[in-house]
């Protein structure tokens, strides 16, 4: 290891090969049959093996490296010493060069928001594609640095495809592993939520003049159709995301150039005390960010407080 890489830097090349990892445990869980789904209570609000276990290998492998980090995960599991801590650190994260404005950041000043497996309801369906691994990291309230893995990544490409990416990004610097192709002008594809739909949801996206919606799972999969041009910006007018959710997400589409918000378009914090829910909901963009904030309907306004 690169000792002379900055924190910053070492937190995230170990957090790639981590999440590599994770995506390992989560198609076994799946090639295994065995999900032990538990409902958690709510709109389809599920867990599997494959959170738990995820949770407990990202917690012990970082720990393990830097004891110092705030690590906030959402299955809330303790700490297991038993879980595998050995994942080793990503040359190609190593080798660059960390933007100045974090090179002396230490490990208590960055909070690692974890969602072990985003889009559990759509794993447990089989969509797999929609499935991600989600390590954000926060500095200062800010969302900065993240990794998202999508293990299911080709899954239907055929067996000689490689199976899994991922895509990881800080801000300064840029985010590496993604190929976006360039809309057609004029196109406003508004992707959202397939398990977790409501009158309100539905409200905001038909008074944006869609040309289309799609309805897909996970934030970090919807993040990532709007990073790639699939999608022209992603809108949840819901409290159902968390911060675990969004902070990988955010940072990677800061990183691009594009923007994460909540409905008001103000920007959402990550503090290390700061309340579970994106109480304002989420729109996620790739540029013309206020041009969608600004279609956002009074009603949706009033009862989405940030
Ligand atoms: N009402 C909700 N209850 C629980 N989790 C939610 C809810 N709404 C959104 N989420 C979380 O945010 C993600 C994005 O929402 P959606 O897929 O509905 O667009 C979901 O995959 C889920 O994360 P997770 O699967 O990690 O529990
Ligand atoms: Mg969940
Ligand atoms: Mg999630
Ligand atoms: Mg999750």
């Amino acid at each position: 290891i690169n000792m002379s890489s900055s924190v910053i830097l070492r937190v995230l090349a170990a957090s790639v090969r981590i999440a590599d990892k994770s995506a390992s445990l989560v198609r076994e869980i799946m090639s295994s049959g065995e999900l032990g789904i538990v409902d958690k209570g709510g709109q389809k609000n599920l867990q599997t093996k494959a959170d738990t276990s995820v949770e407990k290998l990202i917690r012990a492998s970082l720990l393990s490296l830097f004891p110092k980090l705030n690590v906030i995960g959402e299955e809330d599991e303790a700490l297991d010493a038993t879980a595998d801590a050995k994942a080793g650190f990503d040359d190609d994260v190593l080798n660059k060069s960390s933007p100045p404005e974090y090179s002396k950041l230490t490990e208590d000043q960055i909070v690692v928001w974890v969602d072990p497996l985003d889009g559990t309801a759509e794993f447990t369906e089989g969509l797999l594609d929609h499935v991600t691994i989600l390590i954000g990291f926060a500095v200062n309230g800010e969302a900065i640095g993240g990794v998202i893995n999508q293990p299911f990544y080709n899954y239907q490409a055929g067996s000689q495809a490689k199976l899994g990416r991922t895509i990881w990004g800080l801000v300064g610097l840029g985010a590496f592993g993604w190929n976006r192709s360039e809309p057609p002008t004029g196109r406003r594809i508004l992707i959202t939520t397939r398990s977790h739909s409501n009158e309100l949801v539905n409200l905001c996206l038909s008074s944006m003049s869609p040309t289309a919606v799609e309805r897909q799972g996970g934030a970090g999969n919807k993040a990532l159709r709007v990073i790639e041009g699939e999608a022209d910006a992603y809108v949840f007018a819901s409290p159902g995301c968390k911060k675990w959710d969004t902070c990988a997400p955010e940072a990677i589409l800061r990183a691009v150039g594009g923007q994460l918000t909540d409905v008001h378009g103000s920007k959402i914090r990550y503090d290390k005390d700061i309340k579970f829910p994106n109480t304002g909901g989420v729109i996620a963009t790739y540029r013309d960010h206020q041009t969608i904030i600004n279609l956002v309907p009074q009603k949706v306004r009033d009862e989405l407080k940030s």
